[in-house]
This record gives structure tokens, C-alpha cells and sequence, in this order.
């Protein structure tokens, strides 16, 4: 059984008359342990889909529908209504760690007070387990550190600490949302091997939220690309990446740096992602894709590639996009 299935999730913005539909009929498995990338450039929906998934959307101002089950049980009822955060297996890393740490409580009062919550510890054992998850985090000289408020740390401390606060809510999926795009080069490839150590160690299921497919190459065991609030390829990371079904993947591979590419133009893909509520008739990506035909102008379903791959798009059988944007 997968850890997390979600099927016909809808994500819609505003209010009755002027409502928008920002998600559209977004089906994901997540096995136990595996880490998937969830791409995609700007405002393709993937920051949304996390946060419906973590409960987070606003009830005011945005309407979720469908179904998702992690572990066994459903993380709302048909009503919409919630789990309890905290009984939920489930936490989130995000890109800007500064905004979601609390900068008026030191590193280890955050930990100690998610510890007590989550796992119902005593605070005796909670300033054990914030030691022990510092140090799993590589943060060396954790009794110092546990001292410190997130203003006194570097950018990459500071995801490391987010990072061990997340494991403090023991979760079996850990949702990271663009985890390394505020640090540079060096740092960025430490918490990706910190991330896929820890998922490997702890048998952690990872959604990898992320704009660049480089970096789903070297973390990811299998890949989904969404457009403009519609999921349009998924399948294994190196299937889809050496061979991908759909045009926008293929967009988005060209536009990658690569050895061969340095000093030499970058292809970029034409025109720009799609606001919800703008009207595409057909296929979404149309508008944009170089291969487009009259059949193009029906909407168009995911269609079945091979085994657990599949693509939106209706030349997904013909065309070879191996090195073509
Ligand atoms: N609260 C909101 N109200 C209205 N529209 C929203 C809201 N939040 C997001 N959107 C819109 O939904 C679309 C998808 O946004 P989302 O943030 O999920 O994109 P993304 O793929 O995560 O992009 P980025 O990488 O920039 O975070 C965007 O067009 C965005 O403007």
C-alpha cells in the first residue's frame, strides 16, 4: 500500500462568482522511503499542492476538494474538515527557513516545545532528542547551537535546523518545498545529501518541491512534473529524464546548464505559465509547445506510456524528445 495516495485533489481561489481552480484533479501515490520531485516552473501549482496537503491554505479564502490518505488515514473527511496537525505524520520544510522558524525563541527551546508536542516527551527527554537530532542534522557542537536564535546562524544552519525541527514531528513523509534555493552551490549539494542520507536512514518518504530538474536528477527516485495546476508527465526520474513523454518536460530538461552548454545560450521556453482561471481551451501547454497539431485543441488526459509512466500529452507515442526542448 503506498504511504500517501491522493486522488482528485482541486485547490480553488476566491470567493463563489469569481472563483479560480488552481489545482485540477492532482492524483499522487508516495511509496514508503521514496523521494519524489514535484516540478515545474513558477506558479504551476506545486507550492499549492503542498500546502493543501499540509493544511495550511487559508479555509477563508481557498476551497480544497478530494481525497488523500497518509499511513492509513485520510488527512481531511468529505466535509473538508482536518486531522489535528499534530497527529499527523507529516512536515514541511520550506525555502525561506527564516520565516518559519520563530526568531524570538533559541534553536533549542523550538525543538524541545515540537518534541513535547509531537512526540509527547518529557522535557528531560526532548533536550536529549533536540541534541541527537542537531547532530543528525550535522550540526556539530549541538549543545551551543541549541543556545543560539535563528538570526546568530548562516543560511545553511538555519535549513539544517528546520530541517531537525521537521524530524522532531517524526514524520514518514517530509514535504521540502525549494529547500536549497536561498544558498549557494556548495551548500544546496550538503542538504541534498542530507536530505536522501536521512530519508535512506530513517525510511522517510520525501516530496521534493523544486524548480530544477538537475536537482531531481541527483535526489529524486521519481519524478512529476506539473503545468499550470495539472500534473502533465510522471515516471522514474531516469526514464523521464532520458526520454521524456512530454514537451514541457522537455523544455525544462533543455533549459538545464550542462557541461557542454557553459558560456554557450540556455534555451528557455517561449511565453509563460498560465494564471488560474485564464482560459486555455485543450491542452494547456499548447499555447507554448513547439510540437502543437489540431489535435492539440482537445483537452487531453494522461495517457498510459508504460508501466507507472505516463504523459498529457496526445504526441506523447510519436515524438522523440530525447535532447530536444
Ligand atoms: N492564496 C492564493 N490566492 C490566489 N491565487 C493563488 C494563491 N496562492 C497561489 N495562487 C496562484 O496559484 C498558482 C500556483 O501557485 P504556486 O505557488 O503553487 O506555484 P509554484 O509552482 O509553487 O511556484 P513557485 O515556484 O513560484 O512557488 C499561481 O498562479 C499563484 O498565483
Amino acid at each position: 500500500m503506498p504511504l500517501l495516495e491522493v486522488a482528485g485533489l482541486e485547490v480553488f481561489f476566491g470567493h463563489e462568482s469569481e472563483e479560480v481552480q488552481a489545482l485540477h484533479d492532482i492524483n499522487l501515490t508516495i511509496e514508503p522511503g521514496e523521494i519524489v520531485g514535484l516540478v515545474g516552473e513558477s506558479g504551476s501549482g506545486k507550492t499549492v499542492t503542498s500546502l493543501a496537503l499540509m493544511g495550511l491554505l487559508d479555509p477563508r479564502s481557498a476551497r480544497v476538494r478530494g481525497h488523500a490518505v497518509l499511513d492509513g488515514d485520510p488527512l481531511w473527511d468529505e466535509r473538508g474538515r482536518r486531522r489535528p496537525r499534530r497527529d499527523v505524520p507529516l512536515a514541511m520544510v520550506f525555502q525561506e527557513p527564516m520565516t518559519a522558524l520563530d526568531p524570538v525563541f533559541t534553536v533549542g527551546r523550538q525543538l524541545v516545545e515540537t518534541l513535547r508536542v509531537r512526540q509527547h516527551m518529557t522535557k528531560t527527554a526532548a533536550r536529549g532528542e533536540a541534541l541527537n537530532l542537531l547532530d543528525s542534522v550535522g550540526i556539530s557542537d549541538s549543545r551551543a547551537r541549541m543556545k543560539a536564535y535563528p538570526h546568530e546562524l548562516s543560511g545553511g544552519m538555519r535549513q539544517r535546523v528546520m530541517i531537525a525541527i521537521a524530524l522532531a514531528c517524526n514524520p514518514s513523509l517530509l514535504i521540502a518545498d525549494e529547500p536549497t534555493t536561498a544558498v549557494d552551490v556548495t551548500i544546496q549539494a550538503q542538504l541534498l545529501d542530507l536530505i536522501r542520507d536521512l530519508a535512506r536512514d530513517r525510511g522517510m518518504a520525501v516530496l521534493f518541491v523544486t524548480h530544477d530538474l538537475g536537482v531531481v536528477a541527483e535526489t529524486c527516485d521519481r519524478v512529476v512534473t506539473m503545468y499550470a495546476g495539472q500534473i502533465v508527465e510522471r515516471g522514474p526520474v531516469r526514464r523521464v529524464l532520458s526520454d521524456p513523454g512530454h514537451p514541457y518536460t522537455a523544455g525544462l530538461l533543455a533549459a538545464l546548464p550542462s557541461p557542454t552548454s557553459r558560456g554557450g545560450r540556455l534555451e528557455t521556453i517561449p511565453g509563460r505559465v498560465p494564471a488560474p482561471g485564464e482560459l486555455v481551451s485543450g491542452c494547456v501547454f499548447a499555447p507554448r509547445c513547439p510540437h502543437r497539431r489540431e489535435a492539440c485543441e482537445d483537452v487531453q488526459p494522461l495517457i498510459q506510456l508504460e508501466d507507472q509512466r505516463d504523459a498529457r500529452c496526445v504526441r506523447a507515442h510519436e515524438l522523440d524528445l530525447k535532447g530536444a526542448p
